[in-house]
């Protein structure tokens, strides 16, 4: 039983069987609003979202909607030190699909990032970010119709795993003291004041992640999976991620070293075509993404890479506001949004509501209601060419009619 959530009363629970999902035509999805500008965009999202499920089933399908908190909604509905209540936890566990706005990162100690807790805590660990352009959006590159990637980050380990001490604290100084007595560390160039991080990497973590990549890469005709690495400098963690990255994919699917390595390949079982697997390295990668974008599909990397290289990446189709997302595990998605809660835009009706819901896409999708998702990229493609946008756009088009962000969602509805 719940204490702050209300349960839908016509509602059903979208359940897990075989590791298929059952989806009935009236689940209930939990979802966090968000903050700051979580208000503008949330419920603009469940507009779109219904609109697009009742022309898709003509009124045979419905989602219910069902509010769960975190964040500082979270501390006004329960209680001023509850940022994550057990129980929103307890219904992404019960209902299996979710949405969330973002949250701000709550000042002072105790919980580092709270979408980085929401992950770690329901073991997320695929972040997947799409990034394509969309005919009309302003982008700063020539050629942005050839930025077509998607992004699998490892969601759960790295330096994000936020094990990090702060200088001149009693444990920085004690883990020093163990890495310089203990380890035979020398190369610590400032032991005192030294704040000090962690960068756990594991195979298992890896492998169930570059699994995940080449899976979707079989499943969606791509033509290469990247494995992006700053393996060179930091061998036993980025290094090894290239080399079980690899591994996975020779042992799991097949894949055969090419001209002495260290890329392979593999046949895709569904198209007999060829998945090459490759590797770039990180720094490399932000250059090639940019000079080279056509030669990248699918891309498999750690939590830090894949947090810089998806906003760079949005950058070139249009920006964060328009960057899905998703968190998933084998039981459970979470679709979000790339972007953090842009303060200074919060409750002006204002910002572009595009990225929450290209991830409600993401969902139909991953609900099986193909029919509802295509209409909201419809929707969402005919209002771009139209040219009403909101104002990250319309300051870099020419003619466009600037609108508000409940009035974009209006204008993907008209076009859908
Ligand atoms: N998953 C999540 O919930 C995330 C949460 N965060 C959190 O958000 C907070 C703020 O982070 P910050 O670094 O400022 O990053 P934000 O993503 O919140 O904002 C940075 C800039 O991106 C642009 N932007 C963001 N969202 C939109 C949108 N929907 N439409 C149009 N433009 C948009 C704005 O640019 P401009 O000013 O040019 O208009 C904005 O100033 C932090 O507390 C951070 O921890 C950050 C990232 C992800
Ligand atoms: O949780 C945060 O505050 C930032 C997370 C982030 O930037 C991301 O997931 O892309
Ligand atoms: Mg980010």
């Amino acid at each position: 039983m719940y204490k702050n959530i209300t349960i839908p009363q016509n509602g059903n629970e979208i359940k897990l069987e075989n590791g298929n999902l059952i989806v009935p035509h009236n689940p209930i999805i939990p979802y966090i609003e968000g903050d700051g500008i979580g208000v503008d965009v949330t419920p603009t999202m469940i507009t779109v979202v219904n609109a697009a499920v009742d022309k898709a089933y003509n009124q045979d399908r419905k989602i219910h909607w069902m509010e769960v908190y975190a964040g500082e909604k979270a501390t006004q509905v329960y209680d001023s030190e509850t940022w994550l209540p057990d129980e929103t936890l307890a219904a992404f566990k019960q209902y299996k699909v979710g949405i969330k706005g973002p949250l701000t990162t709550p000042v002072g100690g105790g919980m580092r990032s709270l979408n980085v807790a929401l992950r770690q805590v329901l073991d997320l660990f695929v972040c997947q970010r799409p990034v394509q352009w969309f005919t009309g959006v302003p982008s700063p590159v020539k050629k942005p119709q050839e930025v077509d990637m998607v992004i699998f980050r490892e969601n759960s380990e790295d330096i994000y795993a936020g094990i990090e001490y702060k200088a001149g604290t009693e444990k920085a100084e004690k883990l020093i003291d163990f890495l310089i007595n203990e380890m035979g560390v020398n190369n610590i160039r400032f032991r005192e004041n030294c704040g000090i991080g962690i960068k756990p990497v594991s195979k298992e973590g890896t492998q169930r992640l570059v699994k995940k990549a080449i899976q979707y890469a079989i499943d969606n005709d791509r033509e290469s999976v990247t494995l992006v690495h700053k393996g060179n400098i930091m061998k036993y963690t980025e290094g090894a991620f290239k080399e079980w990255g690899y591994e996975i994919a020779k042992e799991a699917f097949g894949a055969v070293t090419l001209d002495g390595g260290p890329w392979c390949k593999l046949i895709n079982p569904k198209t007999g075509k060829d998945i090459i697997i490759k590797d770039v390295i990180a720094d490399a990668m932000l250059q090639q993404i940019l000079l080279r974008p056509a030669e990248y599909s699918v891309i498999a990397t750690l939590n830090l890479n894949g947090d810089y290289l998806s906003d760079a990446l949005a950058a070139q189709v249009g920006g964060i506001g328009i960057a899905p997302g998703a968190n998933i595990s084998e039981e459970i998605a979470i679709f979000e949004a790339t972007h953090g809660t842009a303060p200074k835009y919060a409750g002006l009706n204002k910002v572009n509501p595009g990225s929450v819901i290209l991830s409600a896409e993401m969902m139909l999708r991953h609900m099986g209601w193909y029919e509802a998702a295509d209409l909201l990229l419809k929707g969402m493609s005919g209002a771009i060419k139209a040219k009403t946008v909101t104002y990250d756009f319309e300051r870099l088009m020419d003619g466009a009619t600037l609108v508000t962000c409940s009035e974009f969602g209006d204008c993907i509805v008209d076009h859908m």
